[in-house]
């Protein structure tokens, strides 16, 4: 991402600074799913503090839309006066505006208060299919892009910006994403949870044409309600912590993509539900264990004793577990971003030589992580466990070297000497292989999907067609890695949340050193090798 997009503040907020102050404009749903309701879950989940602004009062729930109030411009002017007289706001989200002369009061105010940051979801039409703005609002809110820094439209939204026909395929979308990026000036999230198919993708296309994608399964559920509008001020409290634009969509997409697989366990409405936008939190809160725990003083054999013991109410689920995770190596994760290495493969300046090495260190390290899988498939406890790291050792040594063989010729490949930071990755996870830890051991083998995933689906957004390892990166986009990757992160997820705390710290011990020696690895074929 160009300097317009990202941030030199990456690594998050300062210890001791306030939780980011995110102001949400926008309408109200009385069942909770999506508008304002669903704003201020969304910033407290990501670790925001939400106020909130109201354009408009909404008769809906999770079947449709019944009738639509629009308090008097002056007040909805007051509100916003109100809240910036007094309160330093971080960032802005923006939803459902639903004329135009509620677009021209929130850009009046936008003018004078200058926030730093401001998202724009560019509410038009609810999941029921129910309108939410008048007719005119469509070009005010055109106008509006000018003043804010990044927009959300799914794909009517996009196309009612564009003016053209909703995309039917992800490059029109693309297309009509970029476009409106290049007329206005503004980034743009092009939402694709209304195209067809097994993957739910989103991407991040700046001015200049630069795309960065984000892939997630598709969850098979009826509860969309709202996911718009929890994925805008998500991203908007995200940015605040990240610093970063597209360290903030891809960890709101995380969570949201978490937050609909849990959504029916809410049970809310007969529609399309709400997302369960606290999915995690809860289970490490222990907020829906047996209530009456929290007691100053226990008499014991009374009927105030508690139920369950501290230790279960600590317990994390696993999808906290995957968000905490991943979260903790935010810091590698935007290093190895940065890497002089990843930004040229990604934008073809890479050196030829460089590029070799690289191989040749990669085929090295994939026979040995290989071997670190087939020690896994040795140790796993389950049938299902033992085939899915077999398979995986069978996919990295035989196609993935395979692959690299192709392209610099078996020879140079294997006559290479393995670098310090190739030979130290392979150790630190055959260490675990050695002492049958079967836990350390899968901890430390995920990043190496998990991260690989990340950054090649990024790469390999960034093909055209003369692009001189435009055939390589498009090996990254492979549908059938992402799903493995899929299945480790739920293998390796759920045997961490099963154990207590300390073997748990452990395991994200193992996954944090494999994280930073993937970072070492991606930096090596720039660095001269050390003796
Ligand atoms: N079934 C699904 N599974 C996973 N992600 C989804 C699903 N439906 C929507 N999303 C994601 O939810 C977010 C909102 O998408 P979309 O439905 O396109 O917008 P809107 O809610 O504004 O209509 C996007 O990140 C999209 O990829
Ligand atoms: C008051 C209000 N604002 C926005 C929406 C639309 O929400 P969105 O997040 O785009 O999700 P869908 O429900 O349309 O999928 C709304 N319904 N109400």
């Amino acid at each position: 991402m160009s300097d317009a997009t990202t941030s030199a503040v990456t690594t998050g907020r300062d210890a001791g600074a306030p939780p980011p102050r995110v102001l949400s404009i926008a309408g109200t749903d009385p069942t909770g799913g999506a508008g304002i309701q669903a704003d201020l879950k969304s910033i407290a989940a990501n670790g925001g503090y939400g106020m909130a602004v109201v354009t408009a009062l909404v008769a809906q729930n999770t079947q449709g839309v019944r009738s639509i109030h629009v308090p008097p411009t002056a007040f909805l002017v007051e509100q916003l006066d109100a809240v910036s007289d007094d309160v330093e706001i971080d960032a802005v989200k923006i939803g459902m505006l639903f004329d135009e002369h509620i677009v021209a009061a929130v850009s009046a105010w936008l003018a004078a208060v200058r926030p730093p940051l401001v998202v724009l979801d560019p509410v038009m039409i609810a999941a029921s299919g129910d309108s939410l703005v008048s007719g005119e609002a469509v070009a005010a809110i055109r106008a509006l892009l000018a003043e804010v820094d990044l927009v959300t439209p799914n794909v009517p939204e996009l196309a009612a910006l564009v003016e053209a026909p909703p995309a039917s395929g992800w490059d029109e979308l693309l297309e009509q994403a970029r476009r409106l990026a290049t007329d206005h000036g503004v980034l743009v999230v092009a939402k694709g949870g209304h195209l067809e198919g097994p993957a739910a993708r989103d991407a991040l296309v700046a001015p200049d044409g630069e795309i960065v994608e984000f892939t997630s399964d598709r969850v098979d559920t009826r509860n969309s309600h709202g996911t718009g509008c929890s994925l805008s001020s998500a991203i908007a409290t995200l940015r605040v912590r990240t610093g970063s634009w597209p360290a903030a969509v891809g960890e709101a997409k995380r969570w949201l993509t978490a937050a609909l697989r849990d959504s029916d366990s809410l049970a809310v409405g007969r529609g399309s539900g709400p997302v369960s936008h606290f999915v995690g939190l809860w289970d490490a809160a222990g907020s829906l264990g047996p209530l009456g725990a929290h007691v100053d003083r226990v008499i014991p054999g009374s009927s105030a004793e508690p139920a369950s013991s501290d230790g279960d109410r600590n317990t994390p689920g696993a999808a906290e577990v995957e968000r905490a995770w991943w979260a903790s190596i935010e810091p590698i994760r935007t290093a190895t971003d940065e890497l002089a290495f990843v930004r040229y493969l990604g934008d073809g300046t890479l050196d030829r030589e460089a590029f070799v090495r690289y191989l040749a260190q990669d085929a090295l390290y994939l026979r040995e992580y290989a071997r670190a899988l087939a020690a896994a498939s040795l140790l796993a406890p389950t049938p299902e466990e033992q085939a899915f790291w077999a398979a995986s050792a069978n996919g990295a040594i035989a196609a993935e070297t395979e692959l690299h063989a192709g392209r610099v010729g078996h020879e140079s490949l294997f006559s290479a000497e393995p670098f310090d930071t190739t030979s130290a990755y392979v150790d630190h996870l055959l260490a675990f292989a050695a002492r049958g830890d079967y836990l350390g051991l899968v901890a430390a083998i995920l990043p190496c999907f998990w991260m690989y995933d990340d950054i090649g689906r990024r790469l390999a957004a960034r093909r055209r067609p003369d692009h001189p390892f435009g055939d390589w990166l498009a090996t990254y986009d492979d549908p059938a890695f992402a799903a493995s990757t899929r299945s480790a992160i739920e293998i390796v997820t759920r045997h961490a949340a099963a154990v207590d705390g300390e073997e748990r710290e452990r395991m994200r011990r193992a996954f944090e050193v494999s994280a930073r020696h993937e970072l070492r690895f991606f930096a090596a074929p720039l660095q001269v090798p050390s003796d």
